[in-house]
C-alpha cells in the first residue's frame, strides 16, 4: 500500500466538500499531481484546475489508477456513480479503497453498488468530513468495513488527518448519522449564529463592517479557547458570565426561548436526515 504522499487519488465530483478537501490537502503540500477530479460542471473544473489538480469529466477514467477513489457526490447521485465505477473495474486486479462523504450512504449499499462483474467489492470506508478541512480545521468521522485493513485505514486516517485536526473513528455504523448532525452540518450552525449576530448589532446601529470584523473575531476566539484550554464548554461560559452583568441577560433570554431544546431538535433533525437518506 503506497503513502499518501504516493497514493493516486481520484475524487468523482468536485463540489464544495470535494474542494475543500482538495484545498486543505493541496495546502498541506500532497502531490497536486496525483489528484484527479472528475466533476460535470466546468465551472468547478476550472476551479479545481487552477488549484493545480487534474480535472476529467469521465468518472471512469479518474478512478481507473486511483489508489483512493473518494465519492464526493450528492447521496442521490451516488448509486449510479459507484455502479459506473465497480462496472469498470473488472480489469483492475487490485481495487482502490472506496471513501465516500455521502450523508447517510450506508456501507452495505456502497459495497453493493460498486461490485465489478466479476463480483469482487471494493474495501469501503465511510467518512463524514466538513468545510473547514479547506483551512486545516476540519473535524472527521469514519467508519470501517470489517474487510478492510489496517493499513488501508492507516491511509485513510492520514488522507482525514492532513485536513482534520480531529479524526473520530466511531465503533457503530448509525453513529455516523450522529457525526453528520454534530459536525458535517455544524459549520453551518456557527456560520448562521454569526450571521444573526451581525443583524442584530447592526440593527441595534453598529456599522455593519464592523460588527462583522467583531463577531467574526469572537467566532474564532471562543473557538480557539474551546480547543486550546483546560476548562469544559460550560466553565469557559461561566468565565464570561458576571452575576447579573449582561451576559447573563442575554443566557437568561436564549434560556427563556427553550435554547437547549432548539440545539437539541436540530441536531436530532440533522441525524434523522441522515438516516434517512440511506433509506432512499
Ligand atoms: N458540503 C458539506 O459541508 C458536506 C458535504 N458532505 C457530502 O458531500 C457530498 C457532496 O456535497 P457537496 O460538495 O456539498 O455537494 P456539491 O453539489 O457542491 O458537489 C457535488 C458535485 O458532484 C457533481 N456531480 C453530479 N453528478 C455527478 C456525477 N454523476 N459524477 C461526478 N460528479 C457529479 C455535481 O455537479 P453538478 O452541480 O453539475 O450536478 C457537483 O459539482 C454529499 O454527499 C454530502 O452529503 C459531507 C460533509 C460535509
Ligand atoms: O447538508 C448536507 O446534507 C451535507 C452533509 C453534511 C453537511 N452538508
Amino acid at each position: 500500500m503506497p503513502s499518501l504522499q504516493d497514493s493516486k487519488l481520484a475524487f468523482i465530483g468536485g463540489g464544495n466538500m470535494a474542494s475543500a478537501i482538495i484545498g486543505g490537502l493541496v495546502n498541506k503540500g500532497v502531490n497536486k499531481q496525483n489528484i484527479t477530479v472528475s466533476e460535470p460542471w466546468d465551472v468547478n473544473r476550472e476551479k479545481l484546475a487552477a488549484v493545480g489538480v487534474k480535472t476529467t469529466t469521465d468518472n471512469t477514467e479518474a478512478g481507473a489508477n486511483a489508489d483512493i477513489v473518494i465519492i464526493a457526490v450528492k447521496p442521490q447521485v451516488t448509486k449510479g456513480v459507484c455502479e459506473e465505477l465497480g462496472a469498470s473495474w473488472s480489469k483492475r486486479t487490485t481495487l482502490p479503497v472506496v471513501v465516500s462523504i455521502a450523508a447517510g450512504i450506508t456501507l452495505s449499499s456502497l459495497e453493493e453498488w460498486s461490485r465489478t462483474p466479476d463480483g469482487r467489492s471494493a474495501h469501503v470506508v465511510r467518512v463524514m468530513p466538513n468545510t473547514p478541512a479547506l483551512v486545516g480545521e476540519g473535524a472527521s468521522g469514519a467508519y470501517a468495513s470489517a474487510d478492510v485493513t489496517s493499513e488501508e485505514k492507516e491511509l485513510v486516517n492520514a488522507l482525514l488527518s492532513s485536513v482534520s485536526k480531529a479524526t473520530e473513528w466511531v465503533n457503530k455504523e448509525e453513529l455516523l448519522d450522529v457525526v453528520t448532525g454534530l459536525s458535517g452540518s455544524g459549520p453551518a450552525y456557527f456560520f448562521a449564529m454569526v450571521e444573526h449576530l451581525i443583524s442584530s448589532a447592526t440593527a441595534l446601529g453598529l456599522p455593519q463592517e464592523q460588527a462583522t470584523r467583531l463577531a467574526t473575531q469572537t467566532c474564532l476566539g471562543a473557538g480557539k479557547m474551546l480547543v486550546e484550554s483546560s476548562d469544559e464548554p460550560g466553565q469557559l461560559r461561566k468565565n464570561v458570565t458576571s452575576p447579573n452583568g449582561t451576559t447573563y441577560a442575554a443566557l437568561q433570554s436564549f434560556e427563556a426561548q427553550g435554547f437547549k431544546e432548539i440545539v437539541d431538535k436540530a441536531v436530532q433533525a440533522a441525524t434523522s436526515r441522515s438516516a434517512e437518506l440511506g433509506k432512499n
